[in-house]
């Protein structure tokens, strides 16, 4: 396993690059730590593919440098890398048993059949297809082949990191959740370094313990599933992360107090920088509550989702959600919104603004 450091790595798919928008991947400097759980998360286009094909080494990057711990791989071939992908589609041999499936990336590097045999029975067991280990792979389902094909990933101990592209795009949606789980957990029995690419945002959440956010090209923020939940540092993670997503509010600031809709909304601490761009209020719609006083809305449509209700209101020409867990009122009632003003952030041309309030830094 290696710690992978990307460094001001830059890519564009034309020969004379002349605007930024010309790249496919801005300019990306990050560290994937030595045995962490990643995902790659952002919707299509944003360049993931792109990013990992450069990791693979299937894309010589235009500009920026790939270093496995302190060695340049920049211009190492694939084969030299010593990278196990698994793909949308299973990658397996539908002639050979899925023990000779599992055994063949180690068979490939010469391993003696004493440590071939360990490692598949170990892998097999951790991926419960013990037995199924004597069937020809042509006669599995593809649930199964999806995950021999994984196994085929996870069977060799010397990679420098596994990555994992949409592998649950094949996969049967009631079964989906069970090899999330799955993949959780042999990530923290094989302790290799995992990539995960995807543009689900349950599956990021799900599997990583680090998720890296990516949009038009550029890495927006790299953190916890939680921190990407309570403290988006773009608006962009704000709207894509969480169901519904943030609710993000155009604003006026006043003396440190934001306005939206004629109202006062306090904000979870101060204002960083000039703040002379676009000002928006971002919040949570789990952080909106229905209360007595606060600002005028009217509900325009109540969703019940399971656990709880989405009441989805409009206040001064926005739509303005919140969850509530009982008792939502009926469309067409006229309500108030309350703000938690703890998870209140203002956003400037997209970016996060705000920290919290000296006491909540000093509790944190
Ligand atoms: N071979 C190529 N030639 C030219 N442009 C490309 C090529 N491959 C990708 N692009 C462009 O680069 C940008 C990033 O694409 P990329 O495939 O890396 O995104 P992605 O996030 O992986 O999307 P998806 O989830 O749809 O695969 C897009 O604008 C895409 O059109």
């Amino acid at each position: 396993m290696a710690k992978i450091t990307l460094s001001k790595l830059r890519h564009s798919y034309l020969s004379t690059p002349k605007s930024d928008s010309d790249y496919a991947l801005k300019e990306i400097d990050l560290d994937w730590n030595d045995g962490g759980a990643y995902a790659l998360l952002g919707p299509s286009g944003c360049g993931k593919s792109t990013l990992l094909n450069i990791i693979s080494g299937l894309l010589v990057p235009s500009e920026g440098q790939i270093l496995f711990d302190d060695r340049d791989v920049t211009a190492l071939p694939p084969d030299q890398r010593n990278i196990a992908q698994v793909f949308q589609f299973p990658v397996i041999y539908d002639t050979m048993s899925v023990y000779d499936n599992l055994a063949f990336p180690l068979r490939n590097r010469g391993r003696d059949e004493a440590t071939v045999h360990a490692r598949v029975m170990a892998i097999a067991e951790m991926l419960e297809v013990t037995g199924m280990l004597e069937q020809k792979a042509a006669g599995l389902s593809p649930d199964n082949k999806q995950k021999i094909s994984m196994g085929r990933g996870l069977v060799r101990e010397d990679v420098n990191v596994v990555m994992f592209d949409e592998p649950l795009t094949v996969i049967d949606p009631h079964l989906k959740w069970k090899l999330r789980s799955k993949l959780k957990e042999l990530h923290q029995r094989v302790k290799a370094t995992m990539i995960y690419v995807t543009h689900d945002q349950t599956e990021a959440l799900t599997f990583a313990d680090q998720v890296v956010v990516m949009q038009l090209g550029e890495v927006v923020q790299i953190g916890t599933p939680v921190e990407l939940f309570e403290r988006p540092a773009h608006t962009f993670v704000g709207h894509f992360i969480g169901s519904p997503g943030m609710n993000i509010l155009p604003c006026e600031l006043n003396q440190g107090t934001a306005v939206f809709a004629g109202q006062p909304i306090a904000l979870e601490g101060p204002v960083q920088g000039a703040a002379d761009g676009k000002t928006e209020i971002g919040i949570r719609p789990e952080f909106v509550a229905l209360a007595d006083h606060g600002l005028p809305a009217m509900v325009t449509k109540v969703s019940d989702v399971g656990r709880h209700t989405v009441v989805e209101c409009e206040a001064g020409g926005q739509r303005v959600n919140a969850v509530v867990e009982a008792n939502a009122p009926a469309k067409g009632s006229a309500v108030h919104l309350a703000f938690r003003q703890d998870m209140t952030r203002l956003y400037v041309d997209g970016w996060l603004a705000t920290s919290p309030a000296a006491d909540e830094q000093g509790a944190a």
